[in-house]
């Protein structure tokens, strides 16, 4: 194998971490193996259990019962029953978000066991699970407790005569399936919008890594989390997460995993009861590095946005496209920056790299290496297992990739750097939207212009501009294409959670619609020579009398609602009948009538004769002065 760009052949041994001591052993005791269901830990209904794996060695950690159809029916029976009769969906939000901050809060008081816990079931660095992640999902569940009594509908202002209220309502059962690569962060994702909007869950864990929603779960009943609220079934996808799929009593379906698994379950939904679907899904996403990037921070963005942990991200940035000028200088940097990451037990303090989840994956990586050397891309540095036990890959980096290789086309889930060259901007948008994902994009350049065409001409759910794997709480994310349906995090994930409600009433004369039938009620003048006029709809116009079609409202504001005079909103007007202002129309010359009330406004005259209002409907009401109530509209 060639290595070019001055990295020589012995320095692609990683002699550091290739030599693994002996695993750290975890202080933390397991306790939860079980399911949770209806509050209880309880064995599988078959009695079965599953071994999960420690991925430093392959060991077995712990045997955990093996959820299956049974067990997913007992599962959403208590769901059910906690969702129809309660007390979750029927207790005040406050209540409801007051009971996730306390669980917040004992994440946070045993944020050590389980950041442990995660690390030994997962393999990521102790210090990424302790410092990072186990800090977002308390950020993540204090976002939703802040949203569960801010949850409210709309009201519409639809055409005619109707109150028109959409109320939001919780949908019921929610089925959650999530993935092995952040066990505790993807149950945030889900746990927290679907219980914020007061529906009851069924979660499925992935089954390498089933211990910390356990676990977590424990907490939130600790917390005061009703029975039956949360449920989780540990076990595997075609048995019981195909059984949560498609049941039949469960109203919405929340799924992140690979897209062919997704394919599956948004079929397995349709075919049973039609249960809405979201889906978070693989992607192959660009890292794109401009011509003026400043390149060593675009090396160190571009290594964390592929190789975070262990690459197994599904928006690694996994194509990394480096403009033609700054290619070689990026290669070696990238090279040298991925030889230098520290791959070992990732209890040791500093390690960046721990093992791959499993076997599967780590022989799927591989194969993945082998086929870019095969098809000819330049392997820089790494490609090799490390040590002789467990699941660890050293870091990769591949050069003179092109698009049509299956390294460059696939999603490989492990930290392997695949580098393309592109020269034109309108040339790169386009290879990178040449794929079947959509999920992320990363931009890496210091002219506005450029990153503003990219981030708009990128189909992808996110693009990160100078930075990578920005996660915060209230960002969306999701994928366009087969990366994904629908938005999680931030106020989008509720709207997956909340069934739409229109209720509509009909509405007596409201205030503010133009209405064919105005009632008009007059009301004596007084000795301050006003006439009241209450009208349902705004008036523009008033003529006195048939002969004297002279003078219009002084007003047409609504300036009051009498609810006495009439049984629903009305419009006040004043006419101050002794205003000159009332001759607005200019009076005809032969119309003398007229050009006697404009110059002497009598009011006794006024009296006798009649009030002609116009609405803007342009029918014409007839009221005589001092008349209780016309409503013999024309
Ligand atoms: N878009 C995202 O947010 C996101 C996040 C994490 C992982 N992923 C993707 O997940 C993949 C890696 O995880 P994986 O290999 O474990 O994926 P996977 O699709 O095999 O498994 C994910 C989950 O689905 C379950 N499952 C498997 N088969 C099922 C079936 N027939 N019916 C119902 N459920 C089934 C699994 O038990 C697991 O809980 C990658 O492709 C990655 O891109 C995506």
């Amino acid at each position: 194998m060639e290595l070019k760009y001055g990295i020589g052949k012995g320095m692609n041994r990683f002699s550091t971490a290739a030599v693994l001591e002996e695993p750290i052993s975890p202080p933390v005791q397991i306790n939860y193996t079980k399911l949770l269901i209806n509050g209880q830990f309880v064995d599988s209904a078959s009695g079965k259990t599953f071994p999960t794996l420690d991925p430093r060695t392959g060991e077995v950690i712990a045997h955990v019962a093996e959820g299956d159809a049974e067990d997913i029916n007992r599962a959403v029976s208590a769901a059910r029953k906690a969702f129809d009769e309660g007390p979750w969906p029927k207790m005040s939000a406050y209540e409801r978000s007051r009971i996730m901050l306390r669980f917040a809060d004992l994440i946070e008081k045993n944020i050590e066991e389980l950041a442990q816990l995660e690390t030994w079931d997962n393999g990521k660095p102790y210090e990424q699970a302790l410092t990072s992640e186990l800090p977002i999902f308390v950020r993540l569940f204090h976002y939703y407790a802040g949203w569960a009594d801010k949850i409210h509908g709309l009201t519409v202002p639809a055409d005619g005569p109707h109150h028109v209220q959409v109320l939001h309502e919780p949908i019921g059962v929610a089925g959650q399936i999530i993935p092995w690569n952040f066990p505790l962060l993807m149950f945030a994702w889900k746990v927290g919008p679907a219980l914020a909007c007061g529906n009851t869950i069924v979660l499925k864990s992935a089954e390498q890594t089933p211990l910390t929603a356990l676990y977590a779960a424990k907490l939130f009943h600790e917390a005061g989390l009703p029975d039956g609220v949360l449920n989780i079934v540990s076990g595997f996808g075609p048995t019981a997460g195909a059984a949560l799929a498609s049941h039949m009593d469960v109203d919405k379906l929340a799924f992140t995993g690979s897209t062919e698994t997704g394919k599956i379950v948004l079929e397995l939904a349709a075919r049973s009861n039609l249960k809405p679907v979201t889906l978070e899904l693989g992607g192959k996403s660009p890292f794109i590095i401009c011509e003026d990037a400043d390149i060593d921070k675009a090396v160190e963005q571009a290594h964390f946005a592929l190789f975070f942990n262990q690459g197994q991200c599904c928006c690694a940035g996994s194509r990394t496209f480096v403009h033609e000028r700054i290619y070689d200088e990026f290669i070696e940097k990238a090279t040298a920056r991925a030889m230098k990451r520290t791959v070992g037990d990732p209890f040791k303090k500093g390690i960046e790299q721990g093992p791959q989840i499993d076997s599967e994956q780590f022989e799927k990586v591989l194969r993945y290496i082998k086929s870019g050397i095969d098809s000819n891309a330049s392997l820089q540095c790494g490609g090799e297992r490390v040590g002789s036990k467990g699941y660890f890959i050293q870091p990769t980096v591949f050069s003179d990739v092109k698009d049509d290789m299956l390294i460059a086309t696939d999603e490989i889930f492990g930290p392997v750097q695949t580098i393309l060259k592109f020269k034109e901007i309108d040339e790169v948008i386009k290879r990178a939207n040449a794929t079947r994902y959509g999920l992320a994009a990363g931009v890496f350049t210091r002219n506005i212009d450029t990153a503003n065409t990219l981030s708009r001409g990128l189909k992808a759910g996110t693009v990160w501009i100078n930075c990578y794997d920005v996660f915060d709480a209230a960002i969306p994310f999701g994928g366009y294409k087969m990366s994904g349906i629908g938005r999680e995090k931030g106020v989008y994930s509720l709207n997956n959670y909340l069934q739409v409600k229109a209720v509509v009433s009909p509405l007596n004369n409201p205030a503010w619609l133009e209405r064919a039938k105005t009632h008009t009620i007059s009301k004596d003048m007084d000795d301050t020579k006003v006439i009241h006029i209450i009208s349902g709809g705004p008036l523009t116009e008033a003529r006195l009398g048939k002969e004297n079609p002279v003078a219009k409202l002084k007003k047409s504001e609504p300036q009051a609602w009498d609810p006495e005079l009439l049984n629903e909103p009305t419009t006040l007007m004043e006419v101050d009948l002794l205003q000159e202002e009332y001759c607005l129309e200019e009076p005809q010359e032969e119309d003398s009538d007229a050009r006697k009330l404009k110059e002497e406004p009598k009011l006794e005259a006024v009296e006798q004769i009649k009030l002609v209002v116009l609405d803007p409907t342009d029918k014409t009401k007839t009221i005589r002065l001092g008349t209780e109530l016309e409503s013999d509209v024309e």
